[in-house]
């Protein structure tokens, strides 16, 4: 007998459903509510209703949950104290685009190495996630699987879809279903058309392949996500978080009707992946900031040891706790003063708006 099917597929493994998954795993009434909070202030930070600055802080990648769990810890009292002038989310982040190959994270392979037990994956997954939330801090995620936000988005107050994926149709669509405000982030050339086009499609109401909470394959149909907006992450030819692109970025998003408030990313290729650049461009955004008013948010890749390190099957036993095995961080000791000078920036920029509000009432 011969068959076309499945010529190169090697196996299936059946994942339980998203909805038993939740059950296990379950959002308390205190972490829905912190989860809801939290969406509803990042939207009116992107409509400039909430004058604070959005900032997305945390590692590349979630390697060893319980050092992820020691960061969040860290954060939390940090994210408390500067509330007045920052809301922080924390990126915990799952799933990593690669460039060309390598780990794709924590739920494709909880094992570091190779086993891809995607189960487990998504059992360690959403513990954390929920630890992270019991610790009063909203969490940020990369969305890159189609069917894997099922069993974590609950839980997710801001979602990107990366550079890679910033032009699939796929992650445009899914977008459009998702709970969150979504920032599509600009191509890995610098393209920013990529970003707007997201934005315009994940406004709309999509009908598109997934699954449902029972893990079932279903037709879904979306009503379009209101809050996509675009992230500034600099691109082949350069940096581009200057005052005067997040000026031109902001234009192009109103005149294409989508959330002209932008996030800017210091990583990435505005730093060019070093760590020791991103503080620099922390830096200068926060210094820009009070003359910048369509600037939303900030991101930033840290964790508790500056830089990386690789992954490989000699290091895997003796990584350095807390360092990023991704994309390098700051430290935790920088990220604390990265912070407070992005918070310092905010209360300026938050008090200049209140003097020319009054001066206006005044007239
Ligand atoms: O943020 C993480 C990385 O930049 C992204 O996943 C790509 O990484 P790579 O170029 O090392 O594959
Ligand atoms: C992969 C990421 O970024 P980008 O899509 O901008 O490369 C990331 O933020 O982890």
């Amino acid at each position: 007998m011969t068959t076309t099917r499945n010529q190169r597929v090697t196996a299936f493994t059946t994942l339980p459903s998203p909805a038993s998954l939740r059950e296990e795993f379950p959002l308390s009434e205190a972490n829905e509510d912190l989860v809801t909070r939290s969406r509803a202030e990042v939207e009116h930070i992107l409509s400039g209703e909430d004058d604070r600055l959005l900032v997305v802080v945390g590692p590349c990648s979630v390697h060893d949950p319980e050092a992820a769990l020691d960061y969040a810890r860290r954060l939390a009292p940090v994210a408390r104290e500067l509330a007045d002038d920052l809301l922080v989310v924390m990126r915990v982040y799952f799933e990593k685009p690669r460039s060309n190959g390598g780990w794709k994270g924590l739920i494709n392979d909880p094992g570091l190495d190779g086993t891809h037990d995607v189960v487990r994956g998504l059992r360690t997954a959403r513990r954390l996630l929920t630890d992270v939330l019991d610790l009063g801090l909203p969490i940020a995620c990369e969305f890159l699987e189609p069917v894997s936000p099922q069993y974590i988005a609950d839980a997710v107050s801001w979602g990107a879809i990366g550079a890679r994926t910033t032009e699939s149709q796929v992650h445009r669509q899914l977008a459009s279903g998702l709970s969150m405000p979504i920032g599509f982030k600009n191509g890995p050339d610098g393209d920013l058309q990529s970003a707007v086009d997201g934005c315009i499609v994940a406004r709309r109401g999509q009908v598109f392949f997934g699954a449902d909470d029972e893990g079932q394959a279903a037709v879904v149909a979306t009503t379009g996500n209101p809050a996509a907006h675009i992230v500034l992450r600099g691109g082949r030819g350069g940096p581009n978080y200057a005052p005067e692109h997040i000026a031109g970025a902001s234009a192009k998003a109103a005149t294409a009707g989508v959330v002209s408030r932008i996030v800017v990313d210091a990583s990435h290729a505005n730093s060019d992946k070093d760590h020791v650049r991103q503080a620099i461009v922390a830096h200068e955004i926060a210094e820009e900031l009070p003359a910048t008013p369509a600037l939303a948010g900030v991101m930033l890749e840290s964790f508790l040891v500056p830089g990386r390190q690789d992954l490989t099957d000699e290091t895997r036993s003796s990584l350095v706790y807390g360092q990023s095995v991704t994309d390098a961080c700051l430290g935790w000791g920088e990220t604390d003063r990265v912070l407070r000078e992005l918070a310092e920036a905010s209360g300026a920029r938050r008090a200049g708006v209140r003097e020319l509000a009054d001066a206006a009432a005044a007239r």
